[in-house]
C-alpha cells in the first residue's frame, strides 16, 4: 500500500496526569480535506498543534511521508498554520502580512511581490493591498491569513477554528470559498472546528473526537447514516436514539419495544443483539415521514406535534407519542409547505424499518 501522507501512531499529549489526547491513530493521504470535530476540551487542537510541531507528542509516533516527525521544529515542516485573524501583524499593512513568511523564507523582494500580488488577487483582496490589517472587516483578514499561509505554497494547510470569528452569514460564504481553494490547489486541508455544520459542510472525512480520543472517521454522510455509538448519534444531531427491550424475530430482524412503542430495524452484521437484551436504535429524523393517517406499512407511531422549529430551509417537527415517547422528524421547508402542522396535531410518523439501525452494545 502507498505510504500515506500523514500519520498518527497511537499518539497521546499529557499535560501532567491529565490526558489532552489519550491514544489516537489515523491516517491522512494526500489532497483530503479532513474535519478535527469535537466538544470543548476534546483535545482537537491539541492533535493539530502535533501535526503542526507546535506540541510534542508524549508517547506514539507522527509520520510525515513515511518518516517520523515528533521532533521536527514547525519551521523544519512544510505546515504554515492559519489561525484566528488575530494572529495577522495589525501594524503592518496587507501587503506587508502575505509576504511575510515569504520575506522569512529570504525570497528576493521582486518575487515576493508577484506571489503575493496573486495570492490577493487570487482572495479577493487585492483593492486593500496597502491598507492596515485592522482596517479590515472579519472576513477580510480572514482571507489574508489564508492569503499569507497559501503564498508559501505548503504541501498542506492547518487551521483552527477558522470561521469562529466571522458572522453566520459570512461563514457560509467562507465555507465555500475554502472548499473552493482546496479543490483547485489539491492540496491537504485539516481543519478543527467545534461545528457539525461546518465539518460536514467542508471535509471529504470527518473525525470525532471525545475526551482525548477518536469516536468515528469516516464521510460525513457515512457519520449520518451510521453513527458508531451513542456520542456521536448525540453529537452530530438529527438522530432519534430508543432504547428498549429487544426481541428477535422469525425473519431475523429485531423488534424493540421502547419509548416509542415497538419498533422493526434489521439486526446488526455483527449479530450481537438477543431476545430480551437492552438494545439502541438510532433513527435519523430525516428518515422519519409524517402523514395524516395510518397506512400499516413499515413502522409507524401515532403522536402529537409538540413544536414545528424553522432552521434555515430545514423544518423540524417534535413529536410525543401516547405513551410519553419523543420523537422528532426533520423535512425540507418545501416539503412541508403543503402539510402545515398545529401544535397538539395528531399525526402518524413513519419509517421504513432498513432506515434504522442498532448501536453496537
Ligand atoms: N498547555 C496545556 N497545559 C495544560 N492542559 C492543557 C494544555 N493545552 C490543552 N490542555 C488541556 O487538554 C485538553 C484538550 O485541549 P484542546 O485545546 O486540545 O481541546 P479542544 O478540543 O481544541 O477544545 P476547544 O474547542 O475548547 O479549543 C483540555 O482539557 C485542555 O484544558
Amino acid at each position: 500500500m502507498a505510504t500515506p501522507m500523514i500519520e498518527l501512531d497511537r499518539v497521546a499529549k499529557h499535560y501532567g496526569n491529565q490526558a489532552a489526547v489519550a491514544d489516537v491513530s489515523f491516517v491522512i493521504e494526500k489532497g483530503e480535506f479532513i474535519a478535527l470535530m469535537g466538544p470543548s476540551g476534546c483535545g482537537k487542537t491539541t492533535t493539530l498543534r502535533m501535526i503542526a510541531g507546535l506540541d510534542e507528542p508524549s508517547s506514539g509516533e507522527i509520520r510525515l511521508w513515511g518518516r517520523r516527525l515528533n521532533e521536527d521544529a514547525p519551521w523544519e515542516r512544510d505546515a504554515p498554520l492559519v489561525w484566528q485573524s488575530y494572529a495577522l501583524f495589525p501594524f503592518m499593512s496587507v501587503r506587508k502580512n502575505v509576504e511575510f513568511g515569504l520575506k522569512q523564507r529570504r525570497l528576493p523582494a521582486p518575487e515576493r511581490r508577484k506571489k503575493a500580488d496573486e495570492w490577493m488577487e487570487r482572495l479577493g483582496i487585492a483593492g486593500f493591498a496597502e491598507r492596515g490589517v485592522d482596517q479590515l472587516s472579519g472576513g477580510q483578514r480572514q482571507r489574508v491569513a489564508l492569503a499569507r499561509a497559501l503564498a508559501l505554497e505548503p504541501e498542506m494547510l492547518l487551521l483552527d477554528e477558522p470561521l469562529s470569528a466571522l458572522d453566520p452569514h459570512l461563514r457560509v460564504r467562507m465555507q465555500s470559498e475554502l472548499v473552493r481553494l482546496h479543490r483547485e490547489l489539491g492540496i491537504t486541508f485539516i481543519c478543527v472546528t467545534h461545528s457539525h455544520s461546518e465539518a460536514f459542510a467542508m471535509a471529504d472525512r470527518v473525525v470525532i473526537m471525545n475526551e482525548g480520543r477518536i469516536q468515528q472517521i469516516g464521510a460525513p454522510r457515512d457519520i449520518h447514516r451510521r453513527a458508531a455509538n451513542r456520542f456521536v448519534a448525540e453529537f452530530v444531531g438529527g438522530n432519534n436514539i430508543f432504547t428498549g427491550t429487544a426481541r428477535v424475530d422469525e425473519d431475523g430482524s429485531i423488534a424493540l419495544a421502547g419509548p416509542v412503542g415497538t419498533v422493526h430495524a434489521p439486526a446488526p452484521s455483527d449479530g450481537g443483539i438477543v431476545t430480551g437484551a437492552a438494545a439502541t436504535l438510532v433513527v435519523p429524523a430525516d428518515r422519519i415521514e409524517l402523514a395524516a393517517e395510518s397506512t400499516g406499512a413499515g413502522n409507524e407511531v401515532q403522536a402529537r406535534v409538540v413544536t414545528v422549529e424553522f432552521v434555515g430551509s430545514t423544518v423540524t417537527v417534535f413529536l410525543e407519542t401516547e405513551g410519553g415517547g419523543e420523537l422528532r422528524a426533520q423535512r425540507s421547508l418545501h416539503e412541508m409547505e403543503n402539510t402545515p402542522l398545529a401544535v397538539g396535531q395528531p399525526v402518524v410518523a413513519r419509517w421504513s424499518p432498513q432506515q434504522g439501525f442498532f448501536l453496537p452494545s
